[in-house]
C-alpha cells in the first residue's frame, strides 16, 4: 500500500485577484519527494508554492515545515544569531525569547552555531544583518530553515544571491535536512541535482511534471524558450 499523498490538488485553479495563473492544476506530493518548480519569471512559481503551503498548513495532522520566502523577512536591526534562532521561536514561551533577545545564553549559542557554520556564516553571528551582504543574508535565512527543522521545506529561490560554487552545498544541507522539499529555482541544472521532481509551468499550465532520472537538461531548457 503507497502512503497518502501529503497533498493533492485535482483540477484547480490558482488566481490573484480573480485573474488566473495556474489552470487545471493536478498535482500531489508525496513525503519524501524534492519537488523543484522551473518556468519563466511571472510563470508562477511563487503562486504554487504559496497554494502549496496553504494545503499543508491546513492539513491535519498538519507537517512542520519550514519557510525560505523570496524575500526572506529577516529582522535587520538584529544579529545572525539572532535571526537564525527564530527560526525556532515557536517552540519556546514569549519569556524566553525576550531572554535570549536581551542576553543569549551559552547554549543558545552553541544550539545555533552549527547551522551558521553549515552555511558558511561561522564568525559572523554577532553582525547585524543590515550589514550583510546580499548572498550573507540569504544564506542567514537558509541557517533560520536549518536550524527550525521539521517534516517539509517550502523556499523560493533560496540559492538565487549565492555563487554557483555555494549553491550546490547549500542545496545539499537542505537535503539533508529536510525529507521533503519544494523548490523554486531558476536553473536547470541545479534542479536536475537536487531534484526527484521536475514540475514545469508555461502560459498558465503545468506542462511537465516528471521524475528527474529520466529528464535531460535540454528538455528543461525548453521551458524558458520565448
Ligand atoms: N500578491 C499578488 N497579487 C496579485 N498578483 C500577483 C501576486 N503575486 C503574484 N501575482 C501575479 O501572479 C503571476 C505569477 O507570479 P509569481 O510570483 O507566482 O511568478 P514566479 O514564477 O514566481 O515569478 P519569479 O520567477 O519572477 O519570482 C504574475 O502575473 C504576478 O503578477
Amino acid at each position: 500500500m503507497t502512503a497518502a499523498p501529503l497533498l493533492r490538488f485535482e483540477g484547480e485553479t490558482l488566481s490573484w485577484d480573480g485573474a488566473a495563473v495556474l489552470e487545471g492544476l493536478n498535482l500531489s506530493l508525496a513525503r519524501g519527494e524534492r519537488l523543484v518548480l522551473l518556468g519563466r519569471s511571472g510563470s508562477g512559481k511563487s503562486t504554487l508554492l504559496n497554494a502549496i503551503r496553504l494545503k499543508l498548513e491546513a492539513a491535519r495532522p498538519a507537517p512542520r515545515l519550514a519557510l525560505v520566502p523570496q524575500d526572506p523577512g529577516l529582522v535587520p536591526q538584529l544579529s545572525v544569531f539572532h535571526n537564525v534562532w527564530m527560526g525556532g521561536l515557536d517552540d519556546h514561551s514569549a519569556a524566553y525569547g525576550l531572554r535570549v533577545l536581551l542576553h543569549p545564553p551559552a547554549r543558545e549559542r552553541a544550539r545555533v552555531a552549527p547551522f551558521v557554520e553549515r552555511v558558511g556564516l561561522a564568525g559572523l553571528e554577532r553582525r547585524r544583518v543590515a550589514a550583510l551582504s546580499g548572498g550573507q543574508r540569504q544564506r542567514t535565512a537558509l541557517a533560520r530553515a536549518l536550524m527550525r527543522g521539521g517534516d517539509a521545506l517550502i523556499a523560493d529561490e533560496p540559492v538565487s544571491a549565492v555563487d554557483p560554487r555555494q549553491s550546490g552545498d547549500l542545496l545539499d544541507a537542505l537535503a539533508q535536512r529536510f525529507p521533503t522539499m519544494v523548490l523554486a529555482l531558476h536553473d536547470p541544472e541545479r534542479a536536475l541535482a537536487i531534484g526527484t521532481r521536475i514540475i514545469g509551468i508555461r502560459g498558465g499550465h503545468v506542462t511537465l511534471d516528471r521524475p528527474t532520472r529520466d529528464l535531460t537538461p535540454s528538455e528543461l531548457h525548453a521551458l524558458y524558450a520565448a
